[in-house]
């Protein structure tokens, strides 16, 4: 009998209606039974948070710090079973698991320090006429209610950049985790209840999202929605969110240029990684590189030759780098978009079988721009490459996109580089290294259809307050 895990509201373990089963996507293994929330539940939760707020408003920034900071001692000290878990539930392989926890502690460490950060600004009153005698300033306060919904890729690092600036900004949040992925944030509950978070500022209810949006997006206690997903749930959600704030961090289909004068032995290793770590579902995966044309036969050739040398197996091993994908459902979208995009033109260089849950890792030629593989978010282990013969034109292919997250370009030239960070239409440009290049405290979000707002701790925090101008008459 796999263990039941209940919901978590009010600082309580809360009975729900009903369970669900959750397994290995890997091995197909039952893993627990998780309890399912369903709308009279989510309003319990935010009520919850309402009530906690009223409290936790007023905590000194050093006492949120010291939860935040503890909070990410014990995920350090149990960064191992947190890694067992997402390696079981997400099928991530355990070192990309464990790099997930190293990041994941450092994002909880710098809200805790960016809690002690919420300066606000000094406004000159005198300069304007009528401004003399006043003394004017800003500050930012927490907004109260924060409900967050995140994606199952990276269950304990994108739900800490939320809950981590949440709590640092002195708001409370209710917690809906991605289907697949409910245990990492589970284990949270009781994390931050030793931490020393009072009972209702964190609410986890695991639940079908489409179930629960609604109440999470709508209620009136709630004052800011924060959603990390695909784009298409991200429409849903910022119809229903209205004028609350609200932050979408969404797909993308990122490009990497390799261009002129590049020593491609510096570039394989990073580009296989940046196409397939975690089987290629990472937002800021790498799906379209372009190679300038005098490079192009020898990355290829290489390119492909380390590909074929990753290591397909179970997710605990530590030696594999490639695993199932999250869902039967994803792995046959794959098969039907590599399918279209072959009868529409595309040559696979290696790869396009499936074992098993697993898609192999897939290199693609010569793929037409009007293909899904091209345009939509692949969110699997294909990549398509592309030569090119002016870095002009590699820009402007790697713009046409609808997406604008993270883009990455190579160059030896320090004038190129400056000229593509310009031009690149991405929330993040990537110089000399790969998109999927992430640190925890950097801005990040996206251009276009690729989201709207920023996180990376600080900036999360800002976009969890409300700022307030001050003007105090001092005299006559
Ligand atoms: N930009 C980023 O920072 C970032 C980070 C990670 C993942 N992503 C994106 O997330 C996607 C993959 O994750 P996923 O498959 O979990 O995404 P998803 O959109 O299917 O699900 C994300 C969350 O939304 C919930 N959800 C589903 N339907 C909903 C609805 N109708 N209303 C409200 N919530 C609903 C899900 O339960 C889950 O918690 C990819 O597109 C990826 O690029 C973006
Ligand atoms: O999947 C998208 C994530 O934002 C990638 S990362 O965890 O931030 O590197």
């Amino acid at each position: 009998m796999t263990k039941k895990w209940k919901l978590w509201i009010g600082g309580k373990w809360r009975e729900p209606k009903d369970y669900e089963t959750l397994t290995n996507p890997h091995t197909e293994e039952e893993l627990a039974e998780i309890g399912q929330a369903e709308p009279a539940d989510a309003v319990e939760a935010i009520v919850e948070a309402h009530r906690s707020f009223q409290k936790f408003r007023d905590y000194p920034a050093h006492a949120r710090a010291k939860i935040l900071a503890k909070v990410a001692a014990i995920l350090e000290e149990r960064s191992d079973e947190c890694a067992k878990i997402i390696a079981k539930e997400g099928a991530k392989s355990i070192r990309n698991a464990r790099e997930e926890m190293s990041r994941t502690v450092q994002t909880y460490r710098f809200s805790a320090e960016e809690a002690k950060r919420n300066y606000g600004e000094r406004i000159p009153m005198d300069a304007a006429e009528g401004g003399e005698n006043r003394f004017g300033y800003t500050k930012r306060t927490p907004l109260g209610v924060v409900t967050a919904i995140t994606p199952f890729n990276f269950p304990f690092n994108l739900v800490a950049h939320k809950v981590g600036p949440a709590i640092a900004a002195g708001n409370s949040i209710v917690l809906k985790p991605a289907e697949q992925t409910p245990l990492s944030s589970l284990f949270l509950a009781e994390v931050f209840k030793e931490a020393g978070l009072p009972a209702g500022v964190l609410n986890i209810i695991p639940g079908k999202g489409d179930v629960l949006s609604e109440a999470l997006t709508k209620h009136p206690y709630v004052k800011k929605v924060t959603f990390t997903g695909s784009v298409e749930v991200g429409y849903t959600v910022q119809q229903q969110a209205g004028f609350r704030k609200l932050t979408l961090e969404l797909g993308s289909n990122s490009p990497f240029i390799i261009d002129e004068g590049v020593d491609i032995d510096q570039v394989i290793e990073r580009s296989v990684q940046g196409a397939f770590s975690f089987n290629g579902q990472v937002c800021i995966s790498i799906q379209r590189i372009y190679v300038h044309q005098s490079l192009y036969e020898a990355f290829l050739e290489r390119f492909v030759t380390r590909t074929n040398q990753l290591v397909i197996g179970s997710p605990f091993d530590e030696k594999t780098n490639i695993t199932a994908v999250i869902s039967k459902k994803s792995l046959e979208r794959l098969q039907t978009w590599l399918d279209e995009a072959i009868q529409e033109g595309a040559n696979v260089e290696c790869g396009g079988g499936v074992q098993g849950n697993v898609m192999e890792p897939t290199v693609l030629t010569n793929v037409n721009r009007d293909s899904k593989v091209f345009r939509n978010e692949i969110f699997g282990p294909m990549v398509c490459v592309f030569p090119f013969d002016t870095l002009e034109e590699a820009i402007d292919d790697a713009n046409d996109s609808r997406y604008g997250l993270n883009s990455g370009v190579m160059t030896p030239s320090l004038e190129r580089a400056f000229y593509a960070a310009e031009r690149l239409e991405t929330g993040g440009v990537i110089v000399n290294d790969i998109p999927t290049y992430r640190i925890d405290n950097m801005p990040y979000g996206g251009w276009k259809d690729s989201g709207v707002g920023r996180e990376g701790v600080k900036y999360a925090m800002r976009e969890m307050m409300e700022q307030k101008f001050i003007s105090i008459k001092t005299g006559d």
